[in-house]
Protein backbone atom coordinates (compact mmCIF):
# COMPACT_ATOMS: atom_id res chain seq x y z
CA UNK A 1 0.00 0.00 0.00
CA UNK A 2 1.33 3.32 -0.87
CA UNK A 3 1.60 6.20 1.25
CA UNK A 4 -0.63 7.96 -0.45
CA UNK A 5 -3.42 4.63 0.26
CA UNK A 6 -3.02 4.06 3.68
CA UNK A 7 -5.70 5.17 5.87
CA UNK A 8 -5.51 8.54 8.28
CA UNK A 9 -5.10 7.37 11.69
CA UNK A 10 -7.93 9.01 13.69
CA UNK A 11 -5.60 8.76 17.01
CA UNK A 12 -2.75 10.79 15.08
CA UNK A 13 -3.29 14.28 15.62
CA UNK A 14 -3.55 16.28 12.37
CA UNK A 15 -0.36 17.98 11.44
CA UNK A 16 -0.79 21.95 11.63
CA UNK A 17 0.18 23.01 8.19
CA UNK A 18 3.54 23.82 7.81
CA UNK A 19 4.48 27.44 7.32
CA UNK A 20 7.96 27.04 5.56
CA UNK A 21 6.29 25.46 2.31
CA UNK A 22 9.03 25.46 0.32
CA UNK A 23 12.79 25.24 1.78
CA UNK A 24 15.94 25.72 -0.77
CA UNK A 25 18.51 25.07 1.33
CA UNK A 26 22.30 25.62 -0.22
CA UNK A 27 21.68 24.59 -3.58
CA UNK A 28 23.97 25.03 -6.30
CA UNK A 29 23.78 23.95 -10.15
CA UNK A 30 26.27 23.13 -12.64
CA UNK A 31 26.00 22.95 -16.25
CA UNK A 32 29.14 21.28 -17.69
CA UNK A 33 31.47 24.27 -16.81
CA UNK A 34 28.75 27.00 -15.86
CA UNK A 35 28.00 27.18 -12.64
CA UNK A 36 24.75 29.08 -12.41
CA UNK A 37 23.51 28.82 -8.85
CA UNK A 38 25.92 28.59 -6.10
CA UNK A 39 24.67 27.56 -2.09
CA UNK A 40 21.18 29.26 -2.54
CA UNK A 41 19.39 29.48 0.39
CA UNK A 42 16.03 30.51 0.19
CA UNK A 43 12.52 30.21 2.51
CA UNK A 44 9.43 30.35 0.48
CA UNK A 45 6.21 31.28 2.89
CA UNK A 46 2.86 29.25 2.20
CA UNK A 47 0.31 31.64 0.96
CA UNK A 48 3.22 34.33 -0.20
CA UNK A 49 3.67 35.79 -3.40
CA UNK A 50 7.44 36.22 -4.50
CA UNK A 51 9.31 38.18 -7.11
CA UNK A 52 12.26 36.79 -8.40
CA UNK A 53 13.61 39.58 -10.22
CA UNK A 54 17.30 39.61 -11.57
CA UNK A 55 19.46 40.06 -14.98
CA UNK A 56 18.61 37.66 -17.82
CA UNK A 57 20.60 34.18 -17.41
CA UNK A 58 20.98 34.58 -13.42
CA UNK A 59 19.46 31.31 -13.00
CA UNK A 60 15.21 32.43 -12.46
CA UNK A 61 14.15 29.70 -14.82
CA UNK A 62 16.53 27.24 -13.58
CA UNK A 63 15.37 28.21 -10.17
CA UNK A 64 11.79 27.29 -10.69
CA UNK A 65 12.70 23.74 -12.51
CA UNK A 66 14.61 23.05 -9.74
CA UNK A 67 11.25 23.77 -7.36
CA UNK A 68 9.34 20.92 -9.34
CA UNK A 69 11.79 18.55 -10.33
CA UNK A 70 12.65 18.96 -13.77
CA UNK A 71 16.52 19.87 -12.90
CA UNK A 72 18.50 18.16 -10.12
CA UNK A 73 20.58 20.11 -7.97
CA UNK A 74 24.72 18.95 -8.29
CA UNK A 75 24.18 19.74 -4.36
CA UNK A 76 22.33 20.73 -1.79
CA UNK A 77 18.51 20.02 -0.79
CA UNK A 78 14.89 21.49 -1.58
CA UNK A 79 12.12 20.52 0.20
CA UNK A 80 8.68 21.50 -0.20
CA UNK A 81 6.20 20.69 2.39
CA UNK A 82 8.74 18.83 4.47
CA UNK A 83 9.70 16.18 1.50
CA UNK A 84 13.23 16.25 -0.69
CA UNK A 85 11.74 17.09 -4.18
CA UNK A 86 15.31 15.74 -5.20
CA UNK A 87 15.02 12.40 -3.92
CA UNK A 88 11.33 11.89 -5.21
CA UNK A 89 11.12 10.19 -9.03
CA UNK A 90 8.09 8.19 -10.86
CA UNK A 91 4.84 8.32 -9.26
CA UNK A 92 5.59 10.82 -6.24
CA UNK A 93 7.00 13.42 -8.53
CA UNK A 94 3.96 13.23 -10.47
CA UNK A 95 2.03 13.66 -7.30
CA UNK A 96 4.18 16.47 -6.29
CA UNK A 97 3.62 18.47 -9.30
CA UNK A 98 -0.09 18.04 -9.68
CA UNK A 99 0.04 20.68 -6.43
CA UNK A 100 1.47 23.25 -8.96
CA UNK A 101 0.19 24.71 -11.59
CA UNK A 102 2.53 26.64 -14.31
CA UNK A 103 2.35 29.75 -16.47
CA UNK A 104 5.08 29.70 -19.10
CA UNK A 105 6.34 32.46 -21.20
CA UNK A 106 5.31 31.05 -24.45
CA UNK A 107 1.82 30.00 -22.59
CA UNK A 108 3.17 26.09 -23.74
CA UNK A 109 0.03 25.54 -25.06
CA UNK A 110 -0.97 22.86 -27.50
CA UNK A 111 -1.28 24.08 -31.11
CA UNK A 112 -3.08 20.84 -32.23
CA UNK A 113 -6.28 21.08 -29.53
CA UNK A 114 -9.00 23.79 -29.18
CA UNK A 115 -8.60 26.59 -25.98
CA UNK A 116 -11.13 24.16 -24.17
CA UNK A 117 -9.16 21.22 -24.90
CA UNK A 118 -6.05 22.80 -23.39
CA UNK A 119 -7.69 23.58 -20.25
CA UNK A 120 -9.19 20.09 -19.51
CA UNK A 121 -6.23 18.77 -20.48
CA UNK A 122 -4.83 18.13 -17.03
CA UNK A 123 -8.15 16.99 -15.69
CA UNK A 124 -8.78 14.55 -18.31
CA UNK A 125 -4.90 13.60 -18.04
CA UNK A 126 -5.07 12.81 -14.28
CA UNK A 127 -8.29 11.34 -14.50
CA UNK A 128 -9.56 13.79 -11.68
CA UNK A 129 -13.70 14.03 -12.65
CA UNK A 130 -16.10 13.17 -15.34
CA UNK A 131 -16.08 14.85 -18.36
CA UNK A 132 -19.41 16.34 -16.88
CA UNK A 133 -17.23 18.18 -14.10
CA UNK A 134 -14.84 18.87 -16.50
CA UNK A 135 -16.95 21.18 -18.70
CA UNK A 136 -17.85 22.76 -15.90
CA UNK A 137 -14.14 23.59 -14.09
CA UNK A 138 -13.50 24.46 -18.15
CA UNK A 139 -16.32 27.03 -18.26
CA UNK A 140 -15.50 28.68 -14.75
CA UNK A 141 -11.87 28.51 -15.20
CA UNK A 142 -12.69 30.78 -18.74
CA UNK A 143 -14.69 32.97 -17.28
CA UNK A 144 -12.28 33.98 -14.17
CA UNK A 145 -9.53 34.45 -16.56
CA UNK A 146 -12.60 36.56 -18.50
CA UNK A 147 -12.37 35.06 -21.63
CA UNK A 148 -15.58 35.27 -24.27
CA UNK A 149 -17.30 32.23 -24.90
CA UNK A 150 -17.17 30.70 -27.94
CA UNK A 151 -13.16 31.12 -27.85
CA UNK A 152 -13.37 27.67 -26.22
CA UNK A 153 -13.41 26.23 -29.49
CA UNK A 154 -10.89 28.08 -31.38
CA UNK A 155 -7.20 26.48 -31.33
CA UNK A 156 -3.93 28.52 -29.56
CA UNK A 157 -3.14 29.91 -33.51
CA UNK A 158 -6.06 31.94 -33.99
CA UNK A 159 -5.42 33.99 -29.90
CA UNK A 160 -3.97 37.20 -29.55
CA UNK A 161 -0.60 36.77 -27.26
CA UNK A 162 -2.95 38.27 -24.16
CA UNK A 163 -5.67 35.36 -25.12
CA UNK A 164 -2.99 32.55 -25.17
CA UNK A 165 -1.25 34.07 -21.80
CA UNK A 166 -5.23 33.59 -20.03
CA UNK A 167 -5.84 30.66 -21.76
CA UNK A 168 -2.50 29.18 -19.66
CA UNK A 169 -3.55 30.44 -16.69
CA UNK A 170 -6.98 29.12 -16.89
CA UNK A 171 -5.21 25.46 -18.34
CA UNK A 172 -2.65 26.46 -14.98
CA UNK A 173 -5.91 27.08 -12.32
CA UNK A 174 -7.44 23.98 -13.53
CA UNK A 175 -6.53 21.39 -11.58
CA UNK A 176 -6.93 24.14 -8.16
CA UNK A 177 -3.03 24.19 -7.45
CA UNK A 178 -1.59 24.74 -4.23
CA UNK A 179 0.95 26.96 -5.28
CA UNK A 180 1.20 28.93 -8.87
CA UNK A 181 4.58 29.04 -10.71
CA UNK A 182 5.03 31.93 -13.26
CA UNK A 183 7.58 32.86 -15.44
CA UNK A 184 7.78 36.38 -17.26
CA UNK A 185 3.80 35.74 -17.53
CA UNK A 186 3.24 39.35 -19.09
CA UNK A 187 6.58 39.23 -21.94
CA UNK A 188 5.61 40.70 -25.14
CA UNK A 189 2.09 42.12 -24.02
CA UNK A 190 1.00 45.51 -24.48
CA UNK A 191 1.04 47.50 -21.01
CA UNK A 192 -2.75 47.12 -20.83
CA UNK A 193 -2.91 43.69 -21.62
CA UNK A 194 0.04 43.55 -18.88
CA UNK A 195 -1.90 45.24 -16.42
CA UNK A 196 -4.96 42.59 -17.26
CA UNK A 197 -2.85 39.80 -16.40
CA UNK A 198 -0.86 41.43 -12.97
CA UNK A 199 -4.53 42.12 -11.87
CA UNK A 200 -5.57 38.30 -12.80
CA UNK A 201 -2.36 37.01 -10.64
CA UNK A 202 -3.33 39.08 -8.08
CA UNK A 203 -6.88 37.96 -7.83
CA UNK A 204 -5.75 34.25 -8.24
CA UNK A 205 -3.11 35.10 -5.57
CA UNK A 206 -5.80 36.94 -2.94
CA UNK A 207 -8.96 34.82 -3.64
CA UNK A 208 -7.85 31.27 -3.43
CA UNK A 209 -4.24 32.57 -1.26
CA UNK A 210 -2.34 30.43 -3.36
CA UNK A 211 1.25 30.62 -2.93
CA UNK A 212 2.75 32.13 -5.78
CA UNK A 213 6.59 32.47 -7.51
CA UNK A 214 6.93 35.16 -10.08
CA UNK A 215 9.54 35.40 -12.18
CA UNK A 216 9.87 38.95 -14.07
CA UNK A 217 11.32 41.44 -15.55
CA UNK A 218 8.86 43.97 -15.12
CA UNK A 219 8.76 46.44 -12.36
CA UNK A 220 4.85 46.78 -12.40
CA UNK A 221 3.86 43.17 -11.89
CA UNK A 222 6.75 43.79 -8.75
CA UNK A 223 4.81 46.52 -7.47
CA UNK A 224 0.94 45.17 -8.00
CA UNK A 225 1.94 41.44 -7.39
CA UNK A 226 4.61 41.14 -4.45
CA UNK A 227 4.44 40.27 -1.04
CA UNK A 228 8.32 39.82 -1.08
CA UNK A 229 11.40 40.27 -3.78
CA UNK A 230 14.06 38.08 -4.18
CA UNK A 231 16.95 39.47 -6.39
CA UNK A 232 19.28 37.14 -8.03
CA UNK A 233 22.83 38.23 -9.22
CA UNK A 234 24.62 36.50 -11.91
CA UNK A 235 27.71 34.18 -10.47
CA UNK A 236 30.05 35.75 -13.24
CA UNK A 237 29.82 39.32 -11.03
CA UNK A 238 29.80 38.22 -7.55
CA UNK A 239 32.95 36.77 -5.91
CA UNK A 240 33.70 33.78 -4.85
CA UNK A 241 32.21 34.19 -1.09
CA UNK A 242 29.50 36.60 -2.04
CA UNK A 243 25.87 35.94 -1.47
CA UNK A 244 23.53 35.60 -4.82
CA UNK A 245 21.01 36.94 -3.63
CA UNK A 246 20.93 40.52 -3.43
CA UNK A 247 18.02 41.88 -1.91
CA UNK A 248 15.03 40.01 -0.07
CA UNK A 249 12.16 42.19 1.33
CA UNK A 250 9.16 43.98 0.54
CA UNK A 251 8.74 45.43 -3.00
CA UNK A 252 8.71 49.30 -1.39
CA UNK A 253 12.32 48.68 -0.23
CA UNK A 254 13.88 48.00 -3.50
CA UNK A 255 13.91 52.00 -4.99
CA UNK A 256 16.07 52.55 -1.26
CA UNK A 257 18.52 49.04 -1.36
CA UNK A 258 21.89 50.16 -0.01
CA UNK A 259 22.96 47.78 -2.36
CA UNK A 260 23.73 50.29 -5.80
CA UNK A 261 23.34 46.93 -7.88
CA UNK A 262 19.57 46.83 -7.01
CA UNK A 263 18.86 50.49 -7.11
CA UNK A 264 19.87 50.48 -10.85
CA UNK A 265 18.21 47.53 -11.91
CA UNK A 266 14.77 48.84 -10.81
CA UNK A 267 15.56 52.08 -12.21
CA UNK A 268 17.02 49.75 -15.34
CA UNK A 269 20.64 51.99 -15.76
CA UNK A 270 22.79 50.63 -17.79
CA UNK A 271 25.85 52.62 -16.88
CA UNK A 272 28.15 49.84 -15.35
CA UNK A 273 26.97 47.63 -18.48
CA UNK A 274 28.24 50.12 -20.97
CA UNK A 275 31.12 51.12 -19.37
CA UNK A 276 32.27 47.41 -19.06
CA UNK A 277 30.95 46.87 -22.96
CA UNK A 278 33.32 50.30 -23.84
CA UNK A 279 35.93 48.58 -21.69
CA UNK A 280 35.60 45.59 -23.87
CA UNK A 281 35.77 47.16 -27.27
CA UNK A 282 38.96 49.11 -26.03
CA UNK A 283 37.87 52.45 -25.34
CA UNK A 284 35.70 55.13 -23.01
CA UNK A 285 31.97 55.76 -22.99
N1 LIG B 1 19.23 22.55 -19.28
C1 LIG B 1 20.26 23.40 -19.38
N2 LIG B 1 21.45 22.99 -19.85
C2 LIG B 1 22.51 23.83 -19.93
N3 LIG B 1 22.46 25.13 -19.54
C3 LIG B 1 21.30 25.59 -19.07
C4 LIG B 1 20.13 24.76 -18.96
N4 LIG B 1 19.13 25.49 -18.44
C5 LIG B 1 19.63 26.74 -18.24
N5 LIG B 1 20.93 26.80 -18.62
C6 LIG B 1 21.79 27.98 -18.51
O1 LIG B 1 21.65 28.50 -17.22
C7 LIG B 1 21.70 29.93 -17.25
C8 LIG B 1 20.51 30.51 -16.53
O2 LIG B 1 19.34 30.23 -17.29
P1 LIG B 1 17.90 30.74 -16.86
O3 LIG B 1 16.96 30.35 -17.96
O4 LIG B 1 17.56 30.28 -15.51
O5 LIG B 1 18.10 32.32 -16.85
P2 LIG B 1 17.05 33.44 -16.43
O6 LIG B 1 17.61 34.17 -15.27
O7 LIG B 1 15.69 32.85 -16.30
O8 LIG B 1 17.14 34.38 -17.73
P3 LIG B 1 16.01 35.20 -18.55
O9 LIG B 1 15.65 36.36 -17.69
O10 LIG B 1 16.74 35.62 -19.80
O11 LIG B 1 14.88 34.26 -18.84
C9 LIG B 1 21.79 30.33 -18.73
O12 LIG B 1 23.13 30.65 -19.03
C10 LIG B 1 21.36 29.08 -19.46
O13 LIG B 1 22.02 28.97 -20.70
Amino acid sequence: MSDAETPADPTTPVQPARADLIQIQRVSIRFRQQQVLRNVELTIRRGETVCVIGESGCGKTVLLKLIIGLLHPTSGKILFDGADVTRLGGKKLVQLRLRFGFLFQSAALFDSLTVYDNVAFGLREHQVCDEEKIRAIVSERLLEVGLPAGLERKKPAELSGGQRKRVGLARALALDPEVMLYDEPTTGLDPIMTDVINELILQTQKSSKKTGIVVTHEMKTVQKVADRVVMFYPLTRIGRDDSQILYDGPPEGLESSSDPRVRQFVRGEAGERLREMAQNRGGGV
